[in-house]
């Protein structure tokens, strides 16, 4: 049991801008807030909630917070300090797994840095983190002094939690465990300077996608779907998670839109097609476009160069060039 656990652990809370001191010892824990006097009364209910979260953490013997009356300290929370060198942050969610999330995520950051814009990749998935496969990485970042340097492929910057955890543990690790190594990630890599960081996030809406959309402060979203209706009520809930963490979503990308046969040419509509424009439409916002199912993007992905690198010429390089064109417009709006 670590202070970086601990403060972890406080991340659903929102609090980072008033954490004042966290202290561990031998499983005994203090943690204070900081408060105005006027304030007191009103951060009890919170004071107690926190409090009883961190009892009930494994390992922690005790727990005790307190509110130190004095003004909470004027500077920005931590979150937003994270990232310095980092013009932007996108965010690429989905509601479920297995939507092609990730193959969207690597596509576009390969595109925006082929685009010419400096872009970070950091792959936050912790329920597979695919992205060095995916990126054919099979090195581990160098520590200078004390900061972790991210690998370069392809005209990126890459981090992944798979690179500080084996993919198959990734699964079973606990919460606090998880949020450290993202913080890591997130504040204690060396990533320069970058207009564009990307994030490849977990699938899913539940806390631990808040939390990190919390973390991450991203400035926009791009949601990946099938166009079939029960991914797309997933990328519902993710649009409404964004919202409520007061993220803009940038648009909605269908993946595996539609599949051409490599032989007679024909055009199947596999999962159906158009879903995910309509949804967009319906909840008002963008449609970034539509990228068919296609062998050559699951072989490149397989050996390690994105598609757009792969067959940059290609139908698919044009969309993915495409989404990443309209993301950055939407970045520089
Ligand atoms: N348009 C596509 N055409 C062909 N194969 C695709 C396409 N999109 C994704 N795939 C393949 O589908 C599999 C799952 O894709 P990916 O890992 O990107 O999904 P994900 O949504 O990130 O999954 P997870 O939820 O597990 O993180 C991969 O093998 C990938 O190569």
């Amino acid at each position: 049991m670590t202070e970086d656990d601990i403060r972890a652990a406080l991340a659903p809370f929102n609090i980072a801008n008033r954490l004042d001191g966290v202290h561990v010892q031998g499983g005994m824990v203090q943690v204070s807030l900081a408060a105005t006097r006027d304030e007191a009364a009103k951060l009890e209910p919170l004071r107690r909630e926190v409090e009883a979260a961190l009892r009930a953490m494994p390992g922690v013997k005790s727990a005790t917070v307190v509110l130190t009356a004095h003004a909470a300290p004027s500077s920005p929370p931590a979150a937003e300090v994270l990232l310095p060198g980092v013009k932007h942050v996108i965010a690429v969610a989905s509601g479920k797994g297995g939507v092609g999330k990730s193959t969207v995520a690597v596509n576009l950051a390969v595109a925006l840095a082929q685009s010419g814009l400096k872009t970070g990749l950091l792959d936050a998935d912790i329920y597979g983190p695919s992205l060095p496969k995916m990126l054919g990485i099979t090195s581990r970042p160098e520590v200078r002094d004390g900061k972790m340097i991210p690998l370069e492929a392809w005209g990126l910057k890459v981090m992944s939690i798979g690179f500080l955890v084996p993919e198959e543990k990734a699964l079973i690790w606990r919460g606090p465990m998880v949020m450290g190594a993202l913080n890591q990630m997130l504040g204690q890599a060396e990533w320069g300077e970058l207009d564009v960081l990307v994030v490849d996030m977990p699938p899913g809406t539940g806390d631990a996608q808040l939390t990190l959309a919390q973390k991450a402060k991203p400035h926009g979203a791009v949601i990946v779907s099938t166009p079939q209706d029960i991914a797309l009520l997933d990328a519902r809930r993710g649009v409404q998670m964004f919202a409520q963490v007061g993220v803009p979503v940038l648009g909605i990308v269908e993946n595996m839109s539609y599949f051409c046969c490599p032989n007679c040419g024909h055009r199947s509509e596999i999962f159906g097609h158009g879903g995910a424009r309509a949804e967009a439409e319906r909840i008002g916002v963008p449609f970034l476009g539509e990228i068919p199912l296609q062998l050559a993007i699951r072989e490149a992905g397989d050996n390690g160069a994105p598609v757009v690198v792969a067959q940059p010429e290609g139908e698919v390089a044009t969309a993915f060039r495409n989404v990443a064109a309209e993301v950055a417009q939407a970045l520089s709006r």
